[in-house]
């Protein structure tokens, strides 16, 4: 029988990102690790440094076991909504963006410039 899950989208599972209120994302389900944190073998610290973001590679790379991965099962609370994009990223861009929108209006103003001294110049010239 399909079962009904919760949805989380980043901005939920960045706000629980504390020793007290602990959520990881890894491969597409949250988990409240909260409780597991101080029994966890490679450290709480490490399981904080990838709360509020997809914390599938770091848990990829660190070779978990398959009874880790089992054991991994009771934490979890939900599924990860992608359909929110994940802001910081593209905050980033869009103030890059800006930034580059005025580094092109200073070179046309430069262009415009040195134009119309260089035919100012040829102008005398002649
Ligand atoms: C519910 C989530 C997690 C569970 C149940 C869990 C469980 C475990 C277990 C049982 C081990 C011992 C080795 C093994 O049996 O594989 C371990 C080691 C380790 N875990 Fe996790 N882990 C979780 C999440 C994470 C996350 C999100 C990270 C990284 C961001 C992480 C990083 C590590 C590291 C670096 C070790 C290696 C310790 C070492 O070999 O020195 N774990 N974990």
């Amino acid at each position: 029988m399909p079962t009904l899950s919760n949805f989380y989208n980043i901005q939920d599972a960045s706000n629980h990102n504390t020793k007290d209120d602990c959520w990881i994302i890894v491969d597409g389900k949250v988990y409240d690790v909260t409780q597991y944190l101080d029994d966890h073998p490679g450290g709480d610290d490490v399981i904080l440094a990838a709360t509020g973001r997809d914390a599938t590679e770091d848990f990829e790379d660190a070779g978990h076991s398959k009874s880790a991965r089992e054991l991994m099962e009771q934490y979890y609370i939900g599924e990860f909504d992608t359909s929110v994009p994940i802001s910081t990223k593209k905050g980033f861009s869009e103030k890059f963006k800006h930034l580059k929108n005025k580094q092109y209006l200073g070179i046309s103003v430069a262009v415009v410039g040195i134009s119309v001294v260089v035919g100012f110049l040829y102008i005398r010239k002649k």
